[in-house]
């Protein structure tokens, strides 16, 4: 799948090709500009991809009323109507939605501290974000969807934030697609990774899986300058004496008289952006965009 924005624009997306589980709360990383934003909008039907096609839940996305349903979205901005009562924002949402949960929406308005008359006009960053994923939940989607939640909010709201949105993914046996700069978020609520560098998807899987399968290794400087057979190194770093690479492990690393630890996701993640910006257009992952439920 591509997406390109206008006739003479840049690919926004490039050779996407992604199958990610249902269920999962995946974490969408990447540097500004990567596609990230674009790639969720696709997801809930704002936008159509400029070629290939891509299936959430099953079909098109935004095919029609009942799959809107199933969808929750909070986009980047955590858009809400300034001159709306946090009252009438739900109200709003029971008219739309044809699967509302009021009993829900109550609660959690209460739980976060709102009160049903504030104008969201003059909530904090924090509030808006709590009243968007409320009403995103309170459609009970089976997938909701959010664009960098937490970026305005202080460490402690977003704590609370991150916290309510694995709530409501119990709570509703949904999945979510989170996308964020926040390495430390994802790692605290994400199970399923995605990394997006350049349009393209560089690498994609379960996170403990991809920790397992990626190790740094050290050695004397200069060891990892040439490529050898089975070896894939994804970044190599230089200090004193030695060189360090992050690689996918396999038989033939492991039979390398190299020290090995362990990567963290942090070192993962930049492992791959790292190879991204130096190789532009660098390999991707074989992957299609489709939740199947
Ligand atoms: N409406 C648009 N019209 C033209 N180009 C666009 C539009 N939206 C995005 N782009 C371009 O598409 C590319 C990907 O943008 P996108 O917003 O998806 O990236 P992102 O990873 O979400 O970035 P950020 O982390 O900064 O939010 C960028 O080069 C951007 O300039």
């Amino acid at each position: 799948m591509t997406k390109k924005y206008g006739r003479r624009g840049k690919l926004a997306l490039s050779d996407v090709h992604l199958s990610v589980p249902a269920g999962r709360v995946i974490g969408l990383v990447g540097p500004n500009g990567a596609g990230k934003s674009t790639l969720l909008h696709l997801a809930c039907g704002l936008t159509e991809p400029t070629s290939g096609s891509l299936s959430v839940l099953g079909s098109r996305p935004a095919a029609n009323a009942s799959h809107l349903a199933r969808v929750g979205f909070v986009a980047q901005n955590t858009s809400v109507y300034g001159a709306f009562t946090v009252a009438e924002h739900l109200k709003f949402g029971a008219r739309m939605n044809p699967g509302w949960d009021p009993v829900l929406a109550e609660r959690r308005i209460g739980q976060v501290g709102l009160s049903a008359g504030q104008k969201a006009g003059q909530l904090s960053g924090g509030q808006r974000a709590q009243l968007a994923l409320t009403i995103a939940a309170a459609k009970r989607p089976e997938l909701l969807i959010f664009d960098e939640p937490a970026a305005a909010l202080d460490p402690l709201a977003r704590r609370g934030f991150l916290q309510n949105l694995m709530e409501f993914v119990l709570e509703l046996g949904a999945g979510a697609v989170l996308s964020s700069h926040l390495l430390g978020d994802v790692e605290q609520v994400c199970d399923y990774l995605i990394v997006l560098c350049d349009a393209r998807v560089q690498v994609a899987g379960d996170t403990r899986e991809l920790l397992a399968g990626h190790a740094r290794l050290v050695a004397a400087r200069g060891e990892f300058d040439q490529p050898r057979a089975g070896i894939d190194v994804i970044s190599v770093e230089h200090s004193g004496k030695h060189s360090s690479a992050v690689v996918r492990t396999g038989a033939a690393t492991e039979a390398l008289p190299y020290r090995s630890e362990p990567v963290t996701l942090e070192e993962l993640v930049l492992a791959y952006m790292t190879r991204a910006a130096a190789v532009p257009a660098a390999r991707t992952e074989a992957a299609a965009w489709g939740a199947t439920r």
